[in-house]
């Protein structure tokens, strides 16, 4: 299998704990995502002046937006401490209340992937939230009983990429939900700009421009192109990075103008060359291009699709007229355009093809 791809990530310590240096701390120092920002400072805010816990709060969105980095700010906006947990951790209602019975007045409780939590710790968590109340069962068949249990207010902050999966009731439960857009490419200028301050590095505007070109909408992606132009700069020799560095740094890495990566080009390269721009099924897509089947569909998919260079069609994959146009080729008569596309999307079950959008980490 090939080497994790440098748009995918990996999830290595080291890389977290860039991460989490790079993290804005408070709502001035986080960029874009205008609207949500101004909302949530209000919902903050107000709670402040009420002296009061804030309401609970959902970000839902792609990975690497920011969905952890705000649900941090919360609980430092609101000087509060945060416990951090998450959907797959809690699979039994009795993890849910053992850490519910555990928190202080105020605390705010981060629960990422808040989609992939068991239905009876869900249960447990509507009462807990509408109520700050829980019933812990003790005993088993007919001589359980439950005891009811206070809880002190709280705030519980849930991030999710998957927001369609949220059972209503849970999404109802919280009283703002906050949803995150890809980044414009000068917000993601504005991105780089903090962080290579950050990491001491020197850029100008061009440099910023191309690295951000090149990021796929995603502040994660952004900040890990920007040390991989980094170490390329360092072991060239350069100390002020432009255009031309950033540009041929990237190419290196082979990730193209567009943010693609050589997963995303094999996937589009066999489409074409080997299956004629398809329809092909996932599986023998996935052979073609000397991977698993669930790697093309979560990692490559989601931005190829994104971008307008491939479809899914009830058939298979095809590869959509702007694919030849990206690998130079010159689109043949009858390829699909944009406007099939649009057609294909329009399934109402389909859930791949939402208008949600779809986590490519799931
Ligand atoms: N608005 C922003 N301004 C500046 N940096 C940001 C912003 N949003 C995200 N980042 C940076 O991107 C990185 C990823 O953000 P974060 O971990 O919050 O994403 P996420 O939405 O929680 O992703 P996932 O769904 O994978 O958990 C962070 O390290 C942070 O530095
Ligand atoms: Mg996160």
């Amino acid at each position: 299998m090939a080497e994790p791809s440098l748009v995918a990530g990996g999830e290595e310590p080291e890389e977290r704990a860039i991460e989490a240096a790079l993290r804005p701390k408070n709502l001035d120092d986080f960029v874009g995502q205008h609207r949500v920002r101004k909302q949530l400072s209000l919902v903050l805010k107000a709670s402040r002046m009420r002296g009061r816990s804030a309401d609970h709060v959902l970000f839902s969105g792609p990975p690497g937006l920011g969905k952890t980095t705000l649900a941090m700010i919360v609980a430092a906006e609101m000087n509060a401490p945060l416990r951090i947990s998450s959907g797959p951790a809690i699979q039994h209602a009795g993890d849910l209340a053992a850490i519910l019975s555990s928190l202080s007045e105020g605390e705010v409780l981060f629960l990422d992937e808040i989609h992939r939590m068991s239905r009876p710790a869900e249960e447990m968590l509507y009462m807990a939230m509408e109520d700050f109340r829980v019933d812990i069962v003790v005993g088993k068949g007919a001589g359980a009983t439950a005891i009811p249990l206070e809880l002190p207010p709280f705030t519980l902050v849930g991030a999710t990429t998957r927001a369609g999966l949220l059972p209503g009731p849970l999404r109802d439960r919280f009283g703002f939900t906050g949803h995150l857009e890809f980044y414009s490419v000068e917000e993601l200028e504005l991105v780089l700009r903090r962080s290579a301050g950050l990491l001491d590095l020197k850029v100008n505007s061009a440099g910023f421009t191309e690295i951000a070109g090149r990021s796929r909408g995603t502040p994660r992606i952004a900040n890990r192109l920007l040390r991989r132009v980094r170490d390329w700069a360092l072991v060239h020799g350069i100390d002020q990075i432009d255009a031309r560095s950033a540009s041929a740094a990237l190419d290196m890495y082979e990730v193209d103008k567009r943010g693609l990566d050589r997963l995303d080009r094999s996937v589009l390269e066999a489409l074409i060359t080997k299956f004629g721009g398809g329809p092909v099924g996932l599986s023998t897509l996935a052979i073609a291009v000397g991977e698993e089947p669930e790697t093309v569909e979560t990692v490559a998919e989601p931005y190829l699709v994104r971008e307008g260079l491939l479809g899914r069609t009830p058939r298979g994959r095809i590869a959509m007229a702007p694919a030849w146009t990206h690998l130079g080729l010159a689109v043949p008569a009858g390829v699909f355009g944009q406007e099939t596309l649009d057609l294909f999307e329009a399934g109402p079950d389909d859930e791949e093809t939402s208008s949600e959008w779809v986590s490519s980490t799931q």
